[in-house]
């Protein structure tokens, strides 16, 4: 198994005049959850559509689980499970109906199994209730449900989900983060985009952030976090003895300003910060400890912030 589950190199996208992506090199691990983050309208779901072979980059390539696309689709598209603006569903057969149409379709589906994996697809998104009803009678909610269920009726190595948690109520939502959990730990590497901070936070390994169709940053998510360390902030008039304390203590990165002092705060608490300051007799006028979230730091990446709720 290749250590990349999706590798894109240089891939372009124009539309006329515009560039709606711009020479994306994407990364994803085998395993992660990779959160493709990004506002509306800054390429992801070009990306996703490039990278399934739904749309024809204009320059560029990318491999999925280790196979160049589109030459070997055939062969790599059985094992990726995708949902990208719903699939064709019929409005007057139920959800269960439907995904028994889905599967007839699929070649590499077993037809003896059917029944079991239609069932076990509709209990993973919480649709069994719901199995029998007419697909025009369910809410977008149930409607995102079952097109998820659509990509589970098989095991897949890779999952690519464009905004699955669009649509759903804070119940669904919260459901389908833990089933990309459980489909994580069970070995699918997960490609999800969303535009929503809160869900890469809460789900994801990695994250790759698009801006006006650039990627501008793509890190696990542990070491993106490393980098929005808190600093701590003392506004004194005796800015070098207060370094001194600080390095002292362990603090790094010490800056000095001719009234401020400020520092990466590392493992030591703020309280003892402050009590090593007035311990030494420097005069501390303020004290502040700045904790760059990862929003901040999306936001001095992009210039634009990111739908935080969710
Ligand atoms: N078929 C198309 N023809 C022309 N322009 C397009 C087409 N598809 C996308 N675009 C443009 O490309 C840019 C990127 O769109 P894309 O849908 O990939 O962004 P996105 O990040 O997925 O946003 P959203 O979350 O709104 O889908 C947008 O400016 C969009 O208007």
């Amino acid at each position: 198994m290749p250590e990349l589950a999706v590798q894109s190199q240089g891939l372009s996208k124009r539309f006329g005049r515009q560039v709606a992506v711009d020479a994306v090199d994407l990364a994803v691990p085998r395993g992660a959850v990779y959160g493709f983050l990004g506002p509306n309208g800054s390429g992801k779901t070009t990306t996703i559509r490039m990278l399934l072979g739904l749309v024809r980059p204009t320059s560029g390539g990318h491999t999925l689980l280790g196979r160049r696309m589109p030459d070997r689709a055939a062969e790599v598209l059985p094992r990726i499970g995708a949902l990208v603006e719903g699939p064709a569903f019929h409005p007057y057969l139920s959800g269960a109906e439907n995904l028994r149409r889905l599967d007839a379709a699929d070649r590499t589906a077993d037809p003896g199994t059917c029944t079991a994996r239609i069932g076990g697809a509709l209990d993973r998104v919480g649709l069994t209730a719901a199995a029998g009803k007419r697909y025009r009678a369910y809410s977008l909610g149930m409607r995102q449900r079952l097109a998820l269920a659509a990509t589970l009726l098989v095991p897949r190595d890779l999952l690519v989900l464009d905004e699955p948690t669009n649509g759903l109520d804070p119940q669904g939502t919260r459901e389908v983060r833990a089933l990309v959990g459980t489909l994580a730990a069970e070995g699918a590497t997960v490609l999800l985009s969303t535009h929503l901070l809160a869900e890469v936070e809460q789900v994801c390994t990695d994250v790759g952030v698009m801006h006006q169709g650039r990627l501008v940053a793509q890190a696990p998510l542990a070491e993106l976090r490393a980098a929005a360390t808190p600093r701590a902030r003392v506004t004194t008039d005796r800015p070098v003895a207060a370094a001194q304390v600080l390095r002292e203590l362990g603090l790094t990165e010490i800056t000095e300003a001719p009234r401020e002092v400020s520092a990466v705060l590392g493992p030591v608490p703020p309280e003892k910060v402050v009590a090593a300051l007035v311990h030494a007799a420097v005069p501390v006028r303020g004290f502040a400890v700045d904790a760059p979230d990862l929003e901040e730091l999306f936001v001095s990446l992009t210039g634009e912030g990111f739908d935080v709720s969710g």
